[in-house]
């Protein structure tokens, strides 16, 4: 571990990226470990497994049954891993191997796409520091606005590997079709008008992918590559590493290994639905751990309302019998609490909970 003369030195001459911590091959610094009680214990076995939805299936005239695994899976889960979405393995592959490409450059290529603006969080950082008692995260980012288009800033997109642009904007759009079918088939779910959540976030939605990079670790027992969290988006879809497994997430009070499933986009709810859901659907926690031997990517596309839209439970789904359990916040409101929250490893939502 890091003796404190030296964690001094490093807060004055600026944070190492977790790369440079890794290639180090020393134990990882004091900020990154776990408190004793929080560390991660490899679970046992799991009773049930992650389900999976086919979105093909789903949208056929005789989808019932695809419906109900739907239902299922977001009632009891929060998440479930997409086949059939349309997306061919080998472009998903190339989405995949872009982000890979890009955190194998050298440190000088990549430093180009810090973010300075302080505030900011866009760009090529390690976990943001948003209070002084954070215990930080083993894993390095690019993160990027990607819609609305005008609001991207292409100057933080990486320019090598040279079809990184135009993949990242190939697999924008491609995804948010795949988003609008399944927040139109969730709202059929609830009985809500079809486009009620599309709707919502419609042309001013703020999406953002994060491609985030969990380099190896000595001791993957004291820390986390993501500490427990839930999404502060409306979805997330997470395209996970082909091959190395590591995020888990909590259900009955168990975590379950989601295991890599090469054809597959794994979709997660984030707090954003359960409050317009009116808790009918479930924002999971969820983890990631990291490994001493293989690195890891994964890259995550956040849907989002825009920032100025309120956040509230729909209507439709507020009476006598389930009375409305959030209070209408501005989203951007919501979101300053999100992060601040997350840092600390805490839950935003219970600070709109009636
Ligand atoms: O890397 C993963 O598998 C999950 C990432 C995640 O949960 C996030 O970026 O919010
Ligand atoms: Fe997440």
């Amino acid at each position: 571990m890091m003796a404190e003369g030296e964690e001094k030195k490093e807060r004055e001459l600026g944070r190492k990226l977790v790369q440079e911590l890794s290639e180090t091959g020393q134990e990882p610094p004091i900020r990154y470990i776990q408190r004793a009680e929080d560390r991660p214990i490899a679970p046992p076995p799991p009773s049930s497994t992650v389900p999976v939805v086919d979105l093909h299936r789903l949208l056929q005239t005789d989808g019932q049954d695809e419906a109900a695994k739907l239902r299922s899976a977001l009632e009891s889960w929060g998440l479930f891993q997409a086949i059939g979405h349309e997306m061919s393995v080998s472009f998903l592959d190339e989405v995949r191997n872009a982000a890979r490409e890009f955190f194998q450059l050298p440190m000088e290529a990549k430093q180009k796409y810090k973010c300075l603006t302080k505030g900011k969080l866009e760009g090529y950082e390690s976990d943001p520091i948003a209070s002084e008692d954070q215990i930080l995260d083993w894993c390095d980012r690019l993160y990027l606005m990607v819609q609305p288009e005008n609001g991207r800033n292409l100057a933080l997109w990486p320019a090598n590997p040279h079809s990184f642009r135009e993949i990242l904007h190939e697999y924008t759009m491609k995804s948010r079709k795949v988003a609008d079918k399944v927040l139109m088939a969730m709202a059929k779910l609830l009985d809500v008008n079809e486009e009620y959540f599309t709707h919502q976030l419609g042309d001013t939605a703020a999406v953002y992918a994060r491609f985030n990079y969990y380099p190896c670790c000595s001791r993957p027992d004291l820390v986390f590559g993501l500490k427990p969290h839930t999404d502060g988006s409306m979805i997330t879809f997470v395209l996970l590493d082909k091959d190395v497994e590591g995020l888990q997430v909590l259900k009955d009070d168990e975590w379950v290994r989601v295991p890599p499933n090469p054809h597959a986009l794994l979709v997660n709810l984030g707090d954003q639905m359960e409050i317009m859901s009116n808790g009918i659907f479930k924002s999971p926690v969820h983890r990631v751990v990291t490994n001493s031997e293989k690195e890891r990517i994964s890259v995550v596309m956040f849907y989002a309302l825009e920032p100025e839209k309120e956040l509230e439970p729909a209507e439709r789904l507020v009476d006598e019998m389930r009375p409305r359990l959030y209070r209408k916040v501005k989203t951007k409101d919501y979101l300053e609490v999100f992060f601040q929250s997350f840092s600390q490893g805490k839950r935003a939502i219970d600070w709109v909970k009636i």
